[in-house]
């Protein structure tokens, strides 16, 4: 198992945001988390980021407790992190967005490099030289994963990767996720069920802060009555 999220509690001072989140990942799975609005799927991710570290309950990450763990640290043991504001730096080219955060562990071969992801996803490399800020929001989009890969992740957390991106974009999204998901274990945020079945083997709802049912992505699809309870219809 290389993700295990125990029961966790997390709180915006005294607001409690996760209510007990469990949830696991095994090696290779594609899992999306979905929910309405405010249901705790960011914060969830940002949970395991360390980035609102839960008040209680665990987080084991390759059999490693990580929970208490700074961000930095947890992003260096492996974990990608696509917040939903994306963050691409503006005034850095496309490349010194790559550049800024390609890390390389001593002695690991980096399976992505800045070049390597330029050469491969073409949208990029011609925009090598381009502001980042200048890129459209898909385009940001594909440029923020593409940087959460420079610490060399196992595991990528994305965090409603397709918000605010007109549908033909949402496709190359997906397409970019079922590509990486052939070699990096993903666990992604989305609102609305199509995109998740789509692209997830299965996938966790959360209502509430809490997770209200799990299930396959073949089961979901054809389970209209949790669809139409805990799921957003777009
Ligand atoms: N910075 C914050 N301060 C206080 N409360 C917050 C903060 N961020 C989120 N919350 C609250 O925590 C709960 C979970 O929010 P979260 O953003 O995790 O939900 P979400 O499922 O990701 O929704 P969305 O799709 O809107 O991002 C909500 O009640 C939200 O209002």
């Amino acid at each position: 198992m290389i993700l295990d999220v125990r029961n966790i509690q997390t709180f915006y001072g005294e607001s409690q945001a996760l209510q007990g989140v469990t949830l696991q990942l095994e090696a290779g799975e594609t899992v999306c988390i979905l929910g309405r609005n405010g249901a705790g799927k960011s914060t969830t991710l940002k949970s395991i980021m360390g980035l609102t570290p839960p008040r209680s309950g665990e987080v084991f990450y390759e059999g490693k407790p990580i929970q208490g763990r700074p961000a930095h640290r947890i992003a260096r043991a492996g974990i990608g992190y696509v917040p939903e504001d994306r963050r691409i730096f503006p005034g850095l080219t496309v490349r010194d967005n790559l550049d800024v955060a390609a890390y390389q562990r001593k002695g690991s071969a980096a399976r992505w490099t800045v070049d390597g992801i330029l050469k491969k996803y073409e949208m990029l490399g011609e925009r090598a030289d381009q502001d980042g800020a200048t890129l459209s929001g898909g385009q940001q989009q594909m440029l923020a994963v593409a940087r959460s890969l420079m610490i060399q992740p196992r595991l990528l957390l994305l965090d409603e990767p397709n918000e605010g991106l007109a549908p033909v974009i949402v496709q190359q999204i997906g397409e970019l996720i079922d590509d990486l998901s052939q070699t990096t274990t993903i666990l992604f945020t989305d609102q609305s069920v199509r995109f998740a079945l789509k692209h997830a083997q299965r996938a966790y709802i959360l209502e509430k802060g809490q997770v209200v049912h799990e299930a396959s992505s073949q089961e979901l699809k054809t389970d209209q009555a949790t669809q139409d309870r805990f799921l957003s219809v777009a």
